[in-house]
Order: structure tokens, then C-alpha cells, then sequence
């Protein structure tokens, strides 16, 4: 293991009695990275997490977190915040004696105040869990990743649920984990939130990568796209090109530079206007799109 290495899975193999979920898997995680673990439908992604997290032992291979085995909890558990789809906060307990209780569970030190304030939670910390929305439930789960600054989070489907202003307040939080040091790993299926954000993804499918680098690295395997709406009739275009299902034209390149220069001087000259034109690396859900299922 190199010595950033937070994360160290060394050829993983999960199997369910005969099926065989996860296939001689081998991935780290750097100190500070921000790590995606993406795939499709029943890839193999919960399986893996929950060996690192140390909740499902492996059938073969090696894990070690931090330096050590997950099975360690004692000494590996502290240092993890981990957010689960569903933390199952008992009903009957406030908000603010939840907080108390991820303090208690996870040893670590830290605030009830600024962790509810993190969480933007504070005006909530007198009501009972059962009477939450779902949105403020899922703030809830996030204070576990949020409380005592971990060295290492979990975030499983973090923003299901939330409105665009609790999304935001999310992620700068996240930001601000990272400034203080910590290392995410990120698992969801809203792929654009990791195409903004994660250093590397790892992208999975029945149970092995299907690829594994940078967003540019995953999305430089297909063409880029340039996309545009054009009214009425228009002069024979200089590129190949295609119709969307919504009537928009649609060019697919590996130049892009010299091809949507191309086309702006084709625009040019035949007074053509391009209308919501948008040129660019292709998306992550294309890379998805082209996983032969
Ligand atoms: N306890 C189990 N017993 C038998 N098979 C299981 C068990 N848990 C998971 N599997 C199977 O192992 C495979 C991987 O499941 P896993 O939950 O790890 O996938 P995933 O990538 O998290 O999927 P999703 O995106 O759908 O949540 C799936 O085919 C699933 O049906």
C-alpha cells in the first residue's frame, strides 16, 4: 500500500453462496481524494462498500482502511462518518438528542450546536425524528458524516430527497470536509453530481470495473458533443450531423475545437442562429449509455 492510501482493496471477491457478486476487485483511495464508486443496477457497488466499511467479510482478497483491517472497528470505526440511505434514527428521540447519540456512537469530539448549524437543523433540534420531513431526515443522516470532522466519509445517495438549496448547503459542506482534510467516498446514481465533483470514479458493472479514472479520462473514450437548435430551413451543413428526439441537431466529434470552429464560421456566413448551442466533453450518462448490458 502506498502511504496516502486510505482505502487498499487488493483483488476482492464477494460471493452469496454461488453467485459471485464482486470479482477479484483492486482500487485505493488517496488521503484527501474524493472517490466515486458509481455502476449499474446490482454491480456490486453495496457489496464492496460494506466490506470497507467493515460491516461483510470478504470471501477473498484483501481490504485495509486506515492503514488496518475493517473487521478492527475499535480502532477503524472512529474515523469513519458514514451516511447511510437510511440511518434509522429512533422516532421518538429529538433531533438535537439524536446528534447527542452520533456523538456518543462515534467517539469523536465535536459540537451539538455547529453540527445541527452544519446540517442547517437548528431550528428543528426540539423536534422528534418521527416528525421530520423527509429532507430533514436526510440532513439528519448527513450530521453522522459531518460530526467530528472524519478522517474518512461514506456518502451513500446523499441528495435523494433534498430541495436545490439543501443540495447546495450539502456539498459545501463536503467542501469543507475536504479543506480540513477529509477523504470522500461518494455512491449515487445522479452521475452529474460526481462528474462535478469527484477526483476519480470507479465505474462498475456485474461485479468488476467497467473503467476506472478521472471524469476526462472515463468521458474522453466517447465523442464530444456539440448540440444546437436552428429555426426553419438551413443550408447543407459542413459536418456530419444528426436530429435529437427534441429536433435538435446534434454533432458528434473527437476535434472539437475545429469542428465547432468550423461550424461557427458556417453559422457565420449563412447568417444561421445557433440557439441554445452547447459544445463539450460528453456527459457521464453516455458512458453509462454505452455499457453493454
Ligand atoms: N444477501 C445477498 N444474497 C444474495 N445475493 C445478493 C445479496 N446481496 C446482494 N446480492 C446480489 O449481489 C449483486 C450486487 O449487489 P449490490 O447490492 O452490491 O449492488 P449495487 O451495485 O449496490 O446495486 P444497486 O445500484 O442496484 O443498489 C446483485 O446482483 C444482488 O442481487
Amino acid at each position: 500500500m502506498t502511504s496516502t492510501a486510505v482505502i487498499d482493496v487488493e483483488r476482492l471477491n464477494l460471493k452469496y453462496g454461488d453467485f459471485h457478486a464482486v470479482k477479484d476487485l483492486s482500487f485505493q483511495v488517496r488521503r484527501g481524494e474524493f472517490y466515486a464508486l458509481l455502476g449499474t443496477n446490482g454491480a456490486g457497488k453495496t457489496s464492496t462498500l460494506e466490506t470497507i466499511e467493515g460491516h461483510r467479510a470478504a470471501t477473498s482478497g484483501s481490504v485495509r482502511v486506515l492503514g488496518r483491517s475493517p473487521m478492527d472497528r475499535a480502532a477503524v470505526r472512529p474515523k469513519m462518518g458514514i451516511m447511510l440511505q437510511e440511518s434509522g434514527f429512533a422516532p421518538d428521540l429529538t433531533v438535537r438528542e439524536s446528534v447527542r447519540l452520533i456523538g456518543a456512537l462515534t467517539r469523536r469530539q465535536d459540537r451539538v450546536e455547529r453540527v445541527l448549524s452544519v446540517v442547517d437543523l437548528t431550528r428543528k433540534a426540539g423536534t422528534k425524528v418521527s416528525q421530520l420531513s423527509g429532507g430533514e431526515k436526510r440532513r439528519l443522516d448527513f450530521a453522522t458524516a459531518v460530526w467530528g470532522t472524519p478522517e474518512l466519509v461514506f456518502l451513500d445517495e446523499p441528495t435523494t430527497g433534498l430541495d436545490i438549496q439543501s443540495r447546495d448547503a450539502l456539498w459545501d459542506a463536503v467542501d469543507k470536509l475536504r479543506e480540513d482534510g477529509s477523504t470522500i467516498v461518494l455512491t449515487t446514481h445522479y452521475l452529474e453530481e460526481a462528474q462535478q465533483r469527484a477526483d476519480r470514479i470507479g465505474l462498475m458493472h456485474r461485479g468488476a470495473f467497467h473503467q476506472e479514472g478521472t471524469v476526462a479520462e472515463l468521458t474522453q473514450t466517447l465523442p464530444a458533443v456539440i448540440e444546437f437548435g436552428v429555426a426553419g430551413a438551413v443550408p447543407a451543413l459542413p459536418l456530419q450531423a444528426r436530429r435529437s428526439a427534441e429536433g435538435k441537431v446534434v454533432i458528434e466529434t473527437h476535434q472539437l475545437q475545429k469542428d465547432l470552429f468550423v461550424l461557427l464560421r458556417w453559422a457565420q456566413d449563412n447568417a444561421v442562429e445557433l440557439r441554445e448551442l452547447e459544445a463539450g466533453a460528453t456527459s457521464l450518462d453516455e458512458v453509462f449509455r454505452a455499457i453493454d448490458n
